[in-house]
């Protein structure tokens, strides 16, 4: 359906110049214009970016306050991309312009046709949030972030929001759970992924109670989540937030927020037997991931460079473990991890996979989410298998970039085409494995190594080896020991690892703490899930396909953003040569 577009065109003063204003439906611009009314430098800002009009001369930092109303004034607030940005994305900042115009009058038309074209053409920003703010979160600054550089621009907005500052871990998943929801639209956590995950389980779950359906059953389609999650980013790793925005910065994030952008977002489920253990969104990681994780929540005090900190110890301990690792391929035709691009802002690739997930009859979707399928082999094509030992096996839904990691554990990879990438680093000698750990800190590819395979699939599952007997028993152990909660089967998150930590009974986990100080390797290591040690090793992961969706819109291509060495063999060639897009 065809809107009509708002339109109004006037003569304005912004400070002692004159410029030539026009509101069309989609933009609101603004042209210098010279004493013989020639025209000048035009700024154009989409409709869609307008923060706020406010009437008069108005500031909103510290606080909200009007400066001087002379009637004739009004203040417009936008969304202004910075050229101080990181290389590997925009920062956005709060605009500000402060028109005059020549009667009051014509001020109110202004106001008035401004607020009409946000209403009709931003239908989908947030009027109403629900915001978890996890105090204990990276540097601890989480409720400071919040106040003093977040709340004021949802002030500005007309975003009503209900804050919870969480007392406990799990707050807020249970809280999304069981708590009523009417009237928001949308949840917000102020904190790092371990946070994330808690909104990603409380959302996802929600939706399937509503839908009737059962998480445990790993064959079913799960049901797509309306409630959009939005991230600002006080965490220690913050990937999730860096990979679908670019930057880690609170008022970046908060203007995504506001604004309603929409980005759709892969997620794996994780099984063991018929029970679902986690959803993951960045990295299910077994062996390096998993004994580093488990290394670094005894250093939990140090902050985010505790991860360094234990990279390094575990870097030094030397490992490798045994397992079998069976996956099923994506369709090679449609993209593959290797292929150089980088999944950037209304990609051609995750458009294609809202297409193929979501055809528009309903007939064709249940189609469809058969094929989807892990267990329905007909369509599926096969299932690959790959024994031996393992230096690192990752599994990620979206490239998992992030500060210490720019391009991230799998620069390829898609946010939302219903795949992810499994890394496979086979056992090598130390100074193979620290180049290859190297080489995600720089543009040189990662996956160019003799020891590293890399697949796109849509279902993973690893086990140990037959004959391992002493592991399977250990493995039983685990299953019984759970790390469930007392409501049935939904998985505790930290209760989880609490257990395995403090009380020390994993055997894998004890091995492990025992292997830094003395000469026995542990035979076994742990699943590292979003940043939380898995009860299992043996695990079946299926991609579900734009499960849930955040107020982002993936990253947008700021001029200088690093590429990969191309084919040619090109260096650094930042997105210049053909072969990247
Ligand atoms: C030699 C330098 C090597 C740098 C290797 C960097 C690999 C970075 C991969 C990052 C993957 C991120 C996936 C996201 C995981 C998060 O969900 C999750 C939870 O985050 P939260 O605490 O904010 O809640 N974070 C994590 O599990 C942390 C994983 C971080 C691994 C960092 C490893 C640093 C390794 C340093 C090795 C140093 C070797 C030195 C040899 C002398
Ligand atoms: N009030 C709280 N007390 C203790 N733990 C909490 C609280 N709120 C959230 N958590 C948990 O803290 C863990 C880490 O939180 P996160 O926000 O990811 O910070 P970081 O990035 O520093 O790890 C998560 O597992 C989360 O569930
Ligand atoms: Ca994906």
């Amino acid at each position: 359906m065809d809107i009509d577009p708002v339109r109004l065109e006037s003569s304005l003063w912004v400070g002692k110049k004159r410029y030539r204003a026009a509101l069309t439906g989609w933009h609101l611009n603004w042209t210098e214009l010279d004493k013989k009314n020639r025209d000048k430098k035009t700024v154009s800002v989409p409709v869609s970016e307008v923060i706020g009009v406010e009437e008069g001369r108005v500031q909103v930092l510290p606080q909200m306050s009007v400066a001087e109303d002379t009637d004739r004034e009004f203040t417009v607030f936008y969304v202004k991309r910075s050229s101080s940005g990181s290389p590997y994305g925009l920062l956005w900042r709060l605009g500000r312009t402060q028109f005059c115009c020549p009667s009051r009058d014509l001020r109110d038309q202004w106001m008035t046709q401004l607020r009409i074209a946000l209403k009709t053409h931003s239908p989908s920003r947030p009027h109403r949030l629900l915001v978890f703010i996890n105090p204990f979160g990276g540097k601890k600054q989480g409720r400071q972030i919040y106040h003093s550089l977040v709340a004021p621009l949802f002030e500005l907005a007309g975003i009503s929001s209900h804050v919870v500052v969480t007392e406990r871990a799990n707050q807020a998943r249970d809280h999304i759970l069981k708590k009523d929801l009417t009237g928001f639209d949308g949840v917000v956590c102020v904190g790092g992924d371990g946070i994330f995950s808690e909104l990603l389980h409380g959302v996802i779950g929600r939706t399937q109670q509503e839908a009737g359906l059962s998480e445990h059953d790993p064959s079913i389609t799960l049901q797509s989540c309306d409630l959009h999650i939005g991230i600002i980013p006080a965490g220690s790793t913050d990937c999730v937030c860096f990979a679908t925005v670019g930057v880690n910065d609170p008022v970046t994030s908060a203007l995504h927020i506001i604004i309603g952008d929409s980005q759709p977002l892969d997620v794996c489920s994780v099984h063991h037997c018929s029970s679902l253990v986690r959803y993951s969104v960045s990295l299910v990681g077994y062996g390096f991931y998993g004994d580093v994780l488990a290394e670094s929540e005894r250093h939990r005090w140090m902050g985010p460079l505790r991860y360094d900190y234990s990279g390094a110890m575990v870097y030094l301990s030397n490992r490798s473990y045994a397992g079998v690792i069976q996956y099923l391929p994506a369709d090679s035709q449609l993209s593959s991890p290797r292929d150089n691009t980088r999944c950037l802002s209304g990609c051609s690739v995750c458009s294609k996979g809202t297409e193929r997930l979501f055809p528009h009859s309903p007939g064709a979707r249940s189609l469809y989410s058969s094929h989807f399928s892990q267990f329905s082999s007909d369509t599926e094509g096969e299932w690959v298998s790959v024994e031996g030992r393992f230096r690192a096996v990752s599994l990620t839904c979206m490239s998992s970039s992030c500060p210490r990691s720019p391009l991230g554990l799998s620069p390829s990879a898609h946010l939302a085409d219903g795949t992810g990438d499994l890394i496979i680093v086979r056992d090598t000698h130390p100074l193979g494995f620290l180049t290859f750990l190297h080489r995600h800190t720089s543009t040189q590819d990662q996956f160019d190594l003799p020891f590293v395979d890399v697949h796109r699939v849509k279902a993973v599952r690893f086990s140990l080896p037959t004959g391992e007997e002493e592991d399977r028993d250990e493995e039983r152990e685990r299953v019984n020991d759970g790390g469930m909660t007392e409501e049935g089967k939904r998985p505790s998150r930290s209760g989880s690892h609490k257990h395995l930590v403090e009380r020390g009974e994993e055997r894998g986990q004890k091995d492990f703490l025992c292997g830094l100080c003395c000469s026995k390797a542990p035979t076994v290591s742990v699943w590292n899930c979003d940043g939380e040690i898995l009860p299992h090793t043996e695990i079946s992961c299926k991609v579900h396909g734009q499960l849930v969706r955040l107020y982002a819109r993936g990253i947008e291509n700021g001029s200088a953003t690093p590429t990969r060495k191309c084919q040619d063999g090109h260096r650094n060639c930042k997105g210049r040569c053909v072969l990247n897009n």
